[in-house]
């Protein structure tokens, strides 16, 4: 049940900012962009907040928000010991990201189970959440884009054009395919050797580069695009309740 009808969740990532707009429990839209989009039309009670960006820029992401919408409430989220009956792994709990706390309690509240939750995003997480709802934590490695780009910055001679990193079929006979096709196994085999371990476990996933790793993963995963801004609604509305 919601405590406000009308809640915004921004997720501020270090690549995009998500805004999801919700009417009681349903999303109305999703709007992902760089900074704050402006009239959207759409007259929030409240605003959950989550940024994994550094104190300054979510200070000023948190000023052009509020300004754009001068009349909603506003509650920012962080990571926490516990929250919606998920016990975070971290000793340190407010130093796990917020967007891979969220997503863990969205992925539990979904699955009712142990449950594996993937986001490519920037960076590339994987947390696990066991059916006891108890976070037993997680990877952290440099996303797809990170990849490759850390590959074009510090070697002189990987160099190619968009248009040359096209599909082919057997081993990558070209730079852009061996770049390319080569970050994406490293990620694959990462996950199928988690999987090893989690196979009864459920699977989901979300961030922006999911769609495409998915489709090369041998593994069943759930999409589930709007994860981390489920997880805040349900953290946001647990604090308006006044449960925390
Ligand atoms: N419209 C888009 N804008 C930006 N990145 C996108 C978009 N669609 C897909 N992507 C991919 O998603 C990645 C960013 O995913 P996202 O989950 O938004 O990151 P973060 O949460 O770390 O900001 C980018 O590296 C890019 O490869
Ligand atoms: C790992 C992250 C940078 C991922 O952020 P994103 O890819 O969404 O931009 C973020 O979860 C973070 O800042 N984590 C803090 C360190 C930790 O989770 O242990
Ligand atoms: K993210």
């Amino acid at each position: 049940m919601s405590v406000a009808s009308k809640v915004l969740v921004v997720d501020a990532g270090n690549t995009s900012i998500k805004l999801t707009a919700f009417e009681g429990d349903s999303v109305l839209w999703v709007q992902r962009g760089d900074n704050c989009p402006a009239n959207t039309g759409f007259d929030p009670d409240v605003i959950y907040f989550a940024s994994v960006r550094s104190k300054e820029q979510s200070a000023l992401l948190h000023a052009d928000i509020q300004a754009e919408y001068p009349h909603s409430g506003w509650v920012t989220l962080a990571s926490q010991a516990e929250a919606c009956g998920v016990y975070n792994a971290y000793l340190e709990p407010e130093r796990l990201g917020v967007d891979r706390w969220l997503g863990a309690i969205a992925a539990y509240y979904l699955a009712k189970d142990g449950v594996v939750v993937i986001d490519a995003g920037t960076a590339i997480k994987v947390d696990v959440v066991n059916k006891e709802g108890v976070h037993l934590g997680g990877y952290i490695t440099p996303g797809l884009g990170m990849m490759e780009e850390s590959l074009l910055s510090n070697t002189a001679r990987i160099r190619y054009d968009s248009n040359e990193v096209v599909g082919g079929e057997g081993l990558p006979n070209s730079t852009a395919r061996a770049v390319t096709e080569g970050c994406y196994e490293m990620v694959l085999g990462f996950l199928e050797r988690i999987h090893l371990q989690y196979k009864d476990y459920k699977w989901v996933a979300t961030g922006g580069d999911a769609e495409s790793l998915l489709g090369r993963l041998s593994i069943p995963v759930e999409r589930q695009m709007n994860l981390v801004a489920i997880g805040a609604k349900l953290v946001g509305d647990e604090q308006l309740r006044g449960n925390k």
